[in-house]
């Protein structure tokens, strides 16, 4: 899975896990979190996600990287606004009100810009993965993130030969595969997602878990 599949797919409007509304989970534990207002929250590889919206509705900042022209155009579109573009290293930085999108790859993201953030969203990042780049994707999300910063992480789990990903199947023992060594790691809730998955169901999904989980550095 190269960065050509996803610039495609944005191409071709292949964009099934896009959701036009705001992820529940996010709404119902994000408050319970008591994140200091008007601080940085990072969003990798964030698509066009409204719950970027979301999070800066909350008096959030939003640091997103993604990979797609399309899908950072689109956001700032989406929202009626004109963002201001300029080169950052690698990455063409589209900067309007309490957004910067970051638009290259996640893989080459800099501590530096990360620094005041307070906490990572992380849906349909993880999960977007192929199992060799998740183990990429968690070390180096470890290691650019602040020591205080938490991470709110949004995973599916399902039976695994029913479908080919993206999205892949990441179990509670992955994550903790992944992130336990350094992160104690919390599920604040873990739920059946079949119904709300049109998408997933058509493509032959059987059963379908939705986990949200709190990961704390020690
Ligand atoms: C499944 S989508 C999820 C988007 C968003 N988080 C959401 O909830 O709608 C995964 C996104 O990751 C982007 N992506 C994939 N690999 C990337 C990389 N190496 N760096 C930055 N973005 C990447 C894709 O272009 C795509 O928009």
């Amino acid at each position: 899975m190269d960065k050509a599949f996803w610039t495609e797919r944005w191409k071709r409007r292949e964009i099934g896990f896009h959701q036009p509304h705001i992820h529940e989970q996010l709404k119902r534990f994000w408050p319970t979190l008591g994140l200091p207002v008007a601080s940085a929250v990072f969003v990798p590889l964030s698509g066009k996600s409204c719950d970027m919206i979301w999070l800066a509705t909350q008096g959030h900042r939003v640091i997103g990287v993604e990979l797609s022209e399309v899908a950072v155009q689109e956001f700032f579109k989406d929202g009626g606004q004109t963002p201001e573009v300029r080169s950052e290293g690698p990455f063409d930085v589209f900067s309007a009100g309490p957004f910067n999108l970051y638009r290259g790859d996640f893989f080459e993201t800099p501590a530096e810009i990360l620094k005041d953030i307070v906490a990572v969203y992380d849906r349909a990042a993880l999960v977007a993965l192929p199992p060799q780049l998740r183990a990429r994707y968690a070390e180096k999300l470890t290691h650019i993130i602040p020591q205080k910063a938490l991470i709110f992480l949004v995973a599916l789990d399902y039976p695994e030969n029913e479908i080919s990903g993206p999205p892949f199947s990441v179990t509670r023992s992955e994550v903790e595969r992944l992130y336990g060594d350094t992160f104690d790691i919390q599920v604040l809730e873990a739920r059946d997602g079949l119904e709300a998955s049109g998408n997933l169901r058509r493509r032959g999904v059987t059963r379908l878990q939705e986990t949200a989980y709190l990961l704390r550095r020690r």
